[in-house]
């Protein structure tokens, strides 16, 4: 890795971190965030629900396994900007293309290497997540800091659209497994891993652009229907709420992950709000709250759902109930309906760094299809 020129990192209460640039150079502005993964830095940096993000890497060491362009959960690096103690100076990986740091600077995105990401991951433990901005042209905090405080907030933020396909496109199963079944899936930022752990089970799926409505949603007669993951805040997530609700009356089977769960939430006339600093990483463990068994998921949410923990509720689907429980903080972590066939989780049954505690999940969406009477009109 060639030398690198200073950095600075500054927060909107003031507080700055002066540190090396890493990646690309200039100057980016985004919502701090923190991340406790020790692996899959490359999902992370190509998670689209990332947009909008400065993600602070609390693994003191990253870059080891350099980038490659098999696992990429989408076409580019959605991270606005990108936090770590010590960028790994040797790549040492027989997949490894490139360096990370070859990378984030092919794709224009600033990064910055600092020794304080442990004081920053604390600062934003105890007092929230917001507003940053990592420069490496500009040399007063100060001034920088008057460009932070004009940044938008996440809270309201709809960015849904800003991350999903235009066109629709279509998941096949891979050779020798038959389509069993037709999924439609909503793509509001959706993470290549979904559709592909859908395809291994046998769906056809056709991922669909975030301004679908219900009515393009039932135009292809699927068998379920998804609703992916995400960016922004689900309380500006009108369209896509309401097609779920369409959905819901139709009486299609209904998955939702993450954004997804939000969504759910919000169909059933659940609150959101935001979370102080969110769960991002893949070590949180989660409670299913009838077989008591936890799985330890992979997370990245900063907003979650309102609902009552302990007992089934009304809705205007019928009655519901909160399938998972986050075990760090008792943060709703999953939505079930008892009166239909429709569930979503919080968390990531598809992550494809891992853990794979919850990819039973898919095989429950599965099993919701195919306990379903077939459609008249097939
Ligand atoms: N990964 C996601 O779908 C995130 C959902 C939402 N943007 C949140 O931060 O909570």
């Amino acid at each position: 890795m060639s030398e690198s020129g200073p950095a600075i990192l500054v927060l909107e209460d003031g507080r700055v971190f002066h540190g090396r640039s890493f990646g690309a150079t200039g100057e980016t502005f985004g919502e701090a965030v923190f991340n406790t993964g020790m692996t899959g830095y490359q999902e992370t940096l190509t998670d689209p629900s990332y947009h909008r993000q400065i993600v602070v890497m609390t693994a003191p060491h990253i870059g080891n396994t350099g980038v490659n362009d098999d696992d990429p959960e989408s076409g580019r690096v959605w991270v606005a900007g990108y936090v770590v103690r010590e960028p790994a100076r040797i790549t040492s990986n027989w997949r490894a293309e490139r360096t990370l740091d070859e990378e984030l600077r092919r794709q224009g995105v600033v990064g910055v290497s600092l020794t304080g990401t442990r004081a920053l991951t604390r600062h934003l433990r105890d007092r929230g997540v917001m507003r940053a901005a990592i420069s490496t042209t500009e040399t007063d905090p100060l001034a920088l800091l008057e460009r932070v405080r004009q940044q938008p907030a996440m809270a309201g933020a709809d960015l849904a659209a800003e991350v999903s396909t235009r066109e629709p496109y279509e998941v096949m199963p891979p050779e020798g497994v038959p389509a069993r079944f037709h999924v439609a899936a909503v793509d509001l930022g959706i993470k290549a891993m979904t559709p592909q752990r859908l395809a291994e089970r046998g769906c056809r799926v056709t991922v669909l652009p975030a301004s679908a409505t219900t009515e393009d949603i039932l135009a292809l007669d699927p068998d379920g229907v998804f609703f992916s993951n995400g960016p922004g805040d689900p309380a500006t997530a009108d369209g896509p709420v309401a097609a779920m609700r369409g959905v819901l009356d139709a009486g299609r089977p209904l998955f939702g992950i993450c954004f997804g769960n939000q969504i759910l939430g919000r169909a059933l006339d659940l609150g959101t709000y935001k979370l102080p600093f969110g769960h991002r990483g893949v070590n949180q463990p989660v409670i299913d709250t009838r077989s008591g068994r936890v799985a330890i998921t992979s997370q990245n949410h900063g907003f979650a759902v309102d609902a009552p923990l302990d007992t089934p509720f009304d809705t205007p689907y019928g009655r519901a109930e909160v399938s998972h429980i986050g075990l760090n903080d008792r943060v709703v972590e999953g939505l079930r309906l008892l009166d239909r066939p429709a569930f979503s989780v919080q968390f990531h049954p598809e992550a494809a760094a891992g853990p794979h505690d919850a990819a039973e999940l898919f095989d429950a969406f599965v099993d919701l299809m195919s306990a379903q009477p077939a459609p008249a009109a097939k």
